[in-house]
């Protein structure tokens, strides 16, 4: 005689969450090995941060890739060869849900519907939580592994400076269209690619540009030697040219095409090429030429209709967008299970595989110098063979994991950058797959 399972139990089947391209890669492999999948998704269609249509995308309306087509699709669904090295974001979204389409991965998602929390439930299962985001009641389902693909560029990290401002600040999840900055005076803060991406629009179409950052940065234009910048790197990294000359070729390829941006009045950067997370555009030098951006340095504070920098100029502008990047937020899950500090930094195995839970992992976490897409195919890869493995082969499984503990941060992890919280995830997408690879080969067939 069977015992009648529980009504909330699903057996072996993999709890998703989120449906944007991290999810959609995880519902695939999973299901390539076999599993079932529920994958929830709080918005109503696919996409995630691409799925500009919800309000927590950081999609502005003139965000284009700033990784070109064939180093950020997915190795198994290329992009038509009729789109532009850098397409609009309309196409990335477009393309997401062709995808989705194409393997049929909507039928394992759940619309509309959000995970409130996730607590390990004895023998590496979970118990599930999920509400409807129209209200409702919850239902707990148990699942035998959790997937989270919920993505780090949504919750905005907050911009606080002393004192009090009469004028609009507002950080840059919130700016959507180039038609509010129109005849303001707008101070852009940050210096990453939303704000460089901020400082250009405005440029066009505000009255006064203020532009400030906190450090100087290395700007990589968008195209080299008449290549997307990006397939020069990678073409480098391929040939396994050591950092050193890179640095060196990257110093002599910026100034051949931008020139020393620093006559401008932009901060030297305080680190070496490679040392921060790649900075992409082309029209930032454009505008800083013209005049347009005035680049000045940190806010100091607020002081009524002022902001006063820490150079003490004391600048009026009517807008403020802090474009001071996002964090990665897990509500549903205690900090423990991913081993995050107080900072809020999870520490995963190659950003993705929890350390104590064998059957919790994460998709997609990575700031990588190329597009995240392929990173998140070959995880999902990994993620569903591990799973897979420690149903067929429990011993192997134990073994591999002993194995892959011992390998050192320093192989998948950038091995140096500034340490700010925007690096705390930075990889060289040719050293991480290589990573990854590693552990597929360590796992071996899994059937
Ligand atoms: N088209 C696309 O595909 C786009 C992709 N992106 C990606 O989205 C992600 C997020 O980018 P972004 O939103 O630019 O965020 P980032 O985290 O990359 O950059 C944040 C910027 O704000 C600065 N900053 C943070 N906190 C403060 C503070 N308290 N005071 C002053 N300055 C501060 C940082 O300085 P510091 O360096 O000193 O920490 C940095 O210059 C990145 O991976 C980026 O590449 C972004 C835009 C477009």
């Amino acid at each position: 005689m069977h015992d009648t399972p529980d009504p909330g139990d699903r057996g072996d089947a993999v709890c998703v969450v989120g449906a944007g391209a991290s999810g959609l890669a995880a519902i695939k492999s999973l299901r390539e090995q076999g599993f079932a999948v529920d994958c929830y998704e709080r918005e109503t269609s696919v996409g995630g941060a691409w799925n500009w249509r919800h309000d927590r995308s950081p999609i502005y309306s003139g965000t284009h890739l700033i990784s070109s087509r064939p180093l950020t699709e997915f190795p198994d669904f290329p992009m038509p060869d009729t789109w532009p090295d850098y397409p609009h974001h309309s196409k990335v979204l477009e393309y997401l849900e062709r995808y989705a389409k194409h393997f049929r991965l909507d039928q394992d998602i759940w619309f509309g519907m959000e995970v409130s929390s996730a607590v390990p439930a004895g023998d590496g299962k979970w118990d599930v939580t999920i509400r409807s985001t129209g209200g409702g009641s919850s239902r707990v389902q148990r699942y035998a592994a959790i997937v989270v693909a919920n993505g780090h560029n949504w919750s905005p990290a907050a911009f606080e400076a002393p004192g009090d401002f009469t004028g609009q600040v507002i950080h840059a999840s919130a700016y959507k269209d180039p038609a509010r900055l129109r005849g303001r005076k707008v101070l852009v803060v940050g210096g990453g690619n939303t704000g460089c991406d901020i400082a250009v629009e405005a440029a066009q179409q505000a009255t006064r540009v203020w532009h400030s950052t906190r450090r100087g940065y290395w700007l990589a234009p968008k195209y080299v030697f008449g290549r997307p910048a990006d397939q020069v790197n990678d073409r480098l990294l391929r040939w396994g040219l050591p950092l050193r000359l890179r640095q060196w070729l990257y110093r002599r390829t910026v100034k051949l095409t931008s020139g020393d941006l620093t006559r401008y009045g932009l901060a030297e950067p305080d680190h070496r090429p490679y040392e921060s997370h790649p900075i992409v555009n082309s029209q930032l030098p454009y505008y800083l030429g013209h005049g347009t951006i005035e680049p000045v340095p940190d806010v100091e504070r607020y002081d009524g209709a002022s902001v006063i920098l820490t150079d003490g100029t004391k600048i009026e502008p009517d807008l403020v967008i802090t474009a001071t990047g996002y964090r990665p937020r897990f509500d549903f899950l205690a900090p423990e299970l991913l081993d995050t500090d107080e900072d809020g930094r999870p520490d995963l195995h190659l950003h993705a595989f929890a350390r104590r839970h064998p059957t919790l992992a994460v998709i997609g976490l990575l700031q990588p110098d190329s597009g995240v897409f392929p990173l998140a195919h070959w995880q999902s890869v990994a993620v569903a063979r591990w799973l897979r493995l420690r149903v067929t082969d429990p011993e192997r499984a134990a073994a591999v994991q002993q194995k892959e503990s011992t390998r050192p941060v320093q192989s998948w992890s950038r091995r140096r950058v500034i340490p700010t919280q925007r690096h705390w995830f930075e990889v060289d997408h040719v050293d991480y797959l290589r990573s990854v690879e590693g552990l597929l080969n360590e796992m071996g067939s899994v059937r």
